[in-house]
C-alpha cells in the first residue's frame, strides 16, 4: 500500500510517498544497544557553538533530521559547522553579536524545539530571519513563544495566520530583560526567552510553576554563562540569566535519549522472555518520568553504573519482560515525560487494570493531537480507553489483539509507539509511515531488528 501525504509546504521528506510498514509478535528481544543522542542536548549543542566564541566540539550528536536542519540553521545565521565523523561534529561560533540575516528562509522540519529556540536565539541579534517547516509545524502555536519575545522587542514583520509559520522577525541588539512566568509547561517557551536574554542588557528571569528539562540551564552556565537558578513554589523553578556574557566554546558529549531508549525498553518489557540493555541513557530527573511510572507499574527495570558525564547523570538500563499492573500518573509528572504518553499507553495495554494519564493537554500541540492520535492507534489495535477531558484511561489485557493501519499524523512517536505494540500482539500491527522516524532516531529500525523485532 503507498499513499501520499498531504502536501508539505516546505521541502524535506514530507513532500515525498508514504512508507507503510508493519510489526509482527516477536520472539524475545535481547541484546545491548546504545539507542542516539538526546535530541534536546544536541539541538542546544548546535546552538550555543553558534553563539560561542571559537570552536565547539561535539560528541554524539544524533544525526536525526530535526537537528540537520537546526545545523543548517546554524549555518545560514553564520557559524562554521563542519562534520568530521559520525556524531562528530564542531561549530564555529559567530560570537554574542556576530550572527548574521540568512539569505533564505530557514527550514526546520517537523522540529518545533528547532524554530522556537531559534526564534528566541535570533530575537536578541540584530537579524530577520523566516522561520518554516513541514505542514505539522506549520500547524503547531508559536504565539507562547512570539508572546513574551515581541514583549522583548522582537518584530513580526510577517507571519500565517494566529502567528504561525510561515513567520518572519527582525530581532533587535536592544532586547528588553524581562521576568516572565511561562503560561505552560515547556522547556521551548523558557528556552526561547533565555536565549533572547543573551542580547538583552540587564537580568531574564523565567519563571516555571512546574520544573521542565533544564538542559538550556545547564549549558548556558557550561559556556560561561551567570545564570542562577532556584526552587519557585513547589515544583517550580525561577532561572535568572546576566545578559551579554561573552560564551567560549566548550566541548559537548551528548548522553543517550531517554526520549528514544524509552521505544526498546517498553517492547522488553512487553514481548515475553526479553533481556535488554540500554547503555549511557540520560537520567537526568526532569526527563526520567517514564523510568519512574514504570517502576511503580512493577518493571523489571535495573539501573546499572549510574555515573556523570558531560555534566549529566547517566546509566546503563537493564529491562526484563515484566508482569505490569495499571497506576494513576499524577499531572504534576507530565513535563518529565511528556513525549513517552503514548509508548506508556502501550504499556499500558498491556498492564492489569487501568493506567490513569492524568493532565495530558499538551500532548494536543506536538508534532500531531498525540492525546487524538494515541486514542485511535489504541481503539484501531482492540485496546480499551478512553479519554476524559485531558486525561487518557487505558485498561489493559493479557492479550492485545493488534490491527491498523494507525494513522501517524507525521509524528514520529506515535509510529514507534504502535510498532512496539505490535511486537507482542496476536496479529501484529500497521502504521501508515514510518518515514518521520527519521526526525529523532534514524536508526530505529536496524536497531530493534538487531534486538529481534520482526518489522516488515
Ligand atoms: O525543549 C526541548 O528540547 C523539548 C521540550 C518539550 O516541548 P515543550 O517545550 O513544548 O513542552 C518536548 O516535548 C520536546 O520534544 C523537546
Ligand atoms: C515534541 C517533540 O519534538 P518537537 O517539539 O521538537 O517537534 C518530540 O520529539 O516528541
Amino acid at each position: 500500500m503507498s499513499a501520499t501525504r498531504s502536501a508539505a509546504p516546505a521541502s524535506g521528506h514530507g513532500d515525498g510517498p508514504a512508507q507503510p510498514a508493519t510489526s509482527l509478535r516477536s520472539p524475545a528481544l535481547t541484546g545491548r544497544v546504545r539507542v542516539p543522542g538526546d535530541k534536546s542536548v544536541s539541538h542546544r549543542a548546535l546552538i550555543f557553538g553558534l553563539f560561542a566564541e571559537g570552536i565547539t566540539r561535539i560528541t554524539g550528536l544524533l544525526e536525526g533530521e530535526d537537528v540537520l536542519n537546526t545545523a543548517k540553521a546554524c549555518a545560514a545565521l553564520g557559524a562554521r559547522v563542519t562534520r568530521r565523523g559520525p556524531g562528530d561534529w564542531e561549530v564555529e561560533g559567530a560570537g554574542a553579536n556576530g550572527l548574521s540575516t540568512p539569505a533564505a528562509p530557514l527550514d526546520f522540519g517537523n522540529s518545533g524545539t528547532g524554530v522556537r529556540l531559534m526564534m528566541g536565539a535570533v530575537a536578541g541579534q540584530d537579524v530577520t530571519a523566516t522561520f518554516d517547516g513541514d505542514a505539522s509545524l506549520r500547524g503547531r502555536p508559536m504565539k507562547r513563544v512570539l508572546d513574551p519575545l515581541t514583549t522583548m522587542g522582537v518584530e513580526i514583520v510577517d507571519s500565517a495566520e494566529g502567528g504561525r509559520l510561515p513567520l518572519t522577525l527582525k530581532g533587535s541588539d536592544k532586547t528588553k530583560a524581562i521576568t516572565y512566568e511561562t503560561p505552560m509547561p515547556s522547556a521551548q517557551v523558557k528556552s526561547a526567552v533565555l536565549l533572547a536574554g543573551l542580547g538583552a542588557a540587564g537580568e531574564t528571569v523565567v519563571i516555571e510553576r512546574e520544573a521542565t528539562r533544564d538542559h538550556t540551564e545547564r549549558m548556558l552556565a557550561h559556556f560561561g554563562a551567570d545564570v542562577r537558578v532556584e526552587p519557585h513554589g513547589a515544583h517550580g523553578r525561577r532561572i535568572a540569566l546576566k545578559g551579554r556574557p561573552t560564551l567560549v566554546a566548550a566541548p559537548v558529549d551528548v548522553p543517550a535519549d531517554p526520549s528514544s531508549a524509552a521505544f526498546p525498553l517498553v517492547a522488553a518489557l512487553i514481548v515475553p522472555g526479553s533481556d535488554v540493555t540500554l547503555t549511557d541513557v540520560m537520567m537526568n530527573p526532569l526527563r526520567t518520568g517514564l523510568i519512574t511510572t514504570l517502576l511503580e507499574m512493577g518493571a523489571s527495570i535495573e539501573v546499572v553504573a549510574e555515573r556523570t558525564e558531560g555534566g549529566e547523570r547517566v546509566a546503563d538500563l537493564r529491562v526484563r519482560h515484566s508482569r505490569l499492573k495499571g497506576v494513576e500518573v499524577p499531572p504534576e509528572r507530565a513535563p518529565a515525560m511528556i513525549d513517552e504518553y503514548p509508548v506508556l499507553a502501550v504499556a499500558a495495554a498491556f498492564a492489569e487494570g487501568v493506567t490513569a494519564m492524568r493532565g495530558l493537554s499538551e500532548l494536543r500541540v506536538k508534532e500531531s493531537d498525540r492525546l487524538a492520535a494515541v486514542a485511535d492507534g489504541l481503539a484501531a489495535c482492540g485496546v480499551a480507553h478512553e479519554v476524559v477531558g485531558d486525561d487518557l484511561l487505558v485498561t489493559g489485557a493479557a492479550t492485545v489483539k493488534g490491527g491498523g493501519p494507525v494513522a501517524t499524523h507525521m509524528d514520529h512517536r506515535i509510529a514507534m509507539s504502535f510498532l512496539v505494540l505490535g511486537l507482542a500482539s496476536e496479529e501484529g500491527v500497521s502504521v501508515d509511515d514510518v518515514a518521520f522516524i527519521a526526525t529523532s532516531f534514524p536508526t530505529f529500525m536496524p536497531m530493534m531488528r538487531a534486538l529481534g523485532a520482526v518489522i516488515a
